[in-house]
């Protein structure tokens, strides 16, 4: 298919730019590059470049501070302040208006609040170090960039996915698929199927690579599922987490549609953690603290007392059930008492950790192979040895 056909119309009421003023969109896949017609301009803040014998090289500010940049506002700010406090790196920002703010657990890390967009922007121009964002934004605004590192894929909010949506009514009502959709006969060169969306790099991305030929595309800042009911756009590409909006406007996903599957992330850049001084070991410090608490949520601890005639025999009985066993196995230990003049163990403490969803099952199983005194505490932080997330950051790198 040819990529010309993947224009990008504008919503009558979108600010109008050409390609060529385009900052964030500049750095295009070469395979979009110069074929996609953008009618939307959004310019951040970022360090100048400076062009030297046409190829371009960033003139990075010296600083000795280490940068994260954290959501300024919206959907992503307070779960993010709520998960690294949970971590002990409770952010502490003087006023909600200041846009610096630190964490005083990490020396020399400065945090900046930007919009998610600009996050990703800024780590890409080299403005910030790190930066916690939804997957759709580093996906969308980074555009495959390799300086890019996903550090943490999954710090469990912000969670949606990117989805193209179609009328569950009219010429779509039998259309359930995203092949059935390319099929239509009805997309020629000069009447293109209409995409509204806000993801102007991921969605003709995700068309191209799916062979739908004959696509136009428009934008607007909100409200996308409206396009189609107002005769703006045929079909739209926007993100979804309950499915609410969709249905109440009588949307439809289809199969094959969702192009990303997101959630919050821990992004970094490359350059920073190879050449910065101090942000590999922060970086360190950072995933370490998330996957301890991340791999405790939903986990408790249980203690119980059982009677037996050794620690082995009740290791066999925990063990004989999945749900007793615990992460790595039960701890088991003697409880000393004494009796006739004599100390003795015949009771044995035991500790394991269960999650949420077993909790009760573990407790009816534990009582009914002689558990008692049983006693439930959530779990904090479970820290492993070293986290497999800090292996691969390493071999991402080359160290
Ligand atoms: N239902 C949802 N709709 C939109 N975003 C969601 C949803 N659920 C989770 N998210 C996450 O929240 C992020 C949107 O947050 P927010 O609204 O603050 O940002 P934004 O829309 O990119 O900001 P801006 O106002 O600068 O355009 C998304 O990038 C996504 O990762
Ligand atoms: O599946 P749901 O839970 O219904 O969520 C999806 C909706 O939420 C977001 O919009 P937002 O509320 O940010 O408003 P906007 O349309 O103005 O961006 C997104 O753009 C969808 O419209």
């Amino acid at each position: 298919m040819s990529v010309a056909n993947l224009i990008f119309q504008q919503f009558p009421s979108a600010p109008v730019a050409s390609l060529s003023t385009l900052s964030p969109f500049s750095h295009c896949s070469p395979s979009l590059r110069g074929t996609v017609k953008f009618t939307v301009s959004c310019s951040s803040l970022v360090s100048p470049v400076t062009v030297l014998d046409g190829s371009v090289e960033k003139k990075v500010f010296e600083r000795n501070e280490i940068r994260l940049g954290l959501p300024s506002k919206g959907r992503m700010a307070s779960d993010t302040l709520d998960l690294l406090k949970d971590c002990q790196l409770s952010v502490k920002q003087v006023n909600p208006r200041q846009y610096v703010a630190e964490i005083p657990q990490l020396s020399n890390l400065e945090v900046w609040f930007q919009r998610p967009k600009d996050i990703v922007r800024k780590l890409v121009s080299g403005d910030l170090d790190l930066g916690i964002v939804g997957l759709d934004t580093v996906s969308e605004y980074g555009q495959g960039d390799e300086d890019l590192i996903l550090v943490h894929d999954a710090l469990d909010y912000g969670d949606c996915r990117l989805s193209l949506a179609i009328p569950k009514y009219g010429i779509f009502e039998n259309v359930n698929s995203l092949r059935e959709l390319a099929q239509m006969p009805q997309w020629t060169p000069e009447k293109p199927l209409r995409v509204a969306t806000g993801f102007s790099y991921m969605a003709p991305k995700f068309m191209k690579e799916n062979g739908l030929k004959h696509v136009s595309f428009s934008t607007a800042d909100g409200a996308l599922e409206a396009a189609p009911a107002m005769g703006i756009a045929d079909a739209i590409v926007d993100l979804v987490s309950s499915g609410t909006t969709l249905r109440e406007n009588n949307l439809k996903e289809i199969e094959g549609g969702v192009i990303l599957e997101s959630q919050a992330v821990l992004v970094a850049s490359r350059k920073s953690l190879i050449q910065r001084k101090g942000v590999l070991d922060t970086t360190h410090e950072i995933l370490e603290r998330l996957e301890a608490h991340l791999r405790a949520i939903g986990q408790f601890t249980v203690t119980a007392n059982m009677r037996g005639s050794s620690a082995e025999e009740v290791a066999e009985r925990l063990l004989s059930h999945t749900s007793l066993s615990g992460l790595q196995g039960p701890t088991i230990s003697p409880v000393f008492c004494k009796r006739d003049g004599r100390v003795v163990a015949d009771y044995y403490a035991i500790v394991i950790c269960v999650p949420k969803k077993l909790l009760y099952r573990s407790v009816q199983q534990l009582r009914a192979i002689g558990g008692s005194g049983v006693l439930i505490s959530p779990l904090t932080y479970i820290f492993d040895e070293e986290t497999p997330r800090w292996h691969e950051l390493l071999s991402t790198l080359g160290l």
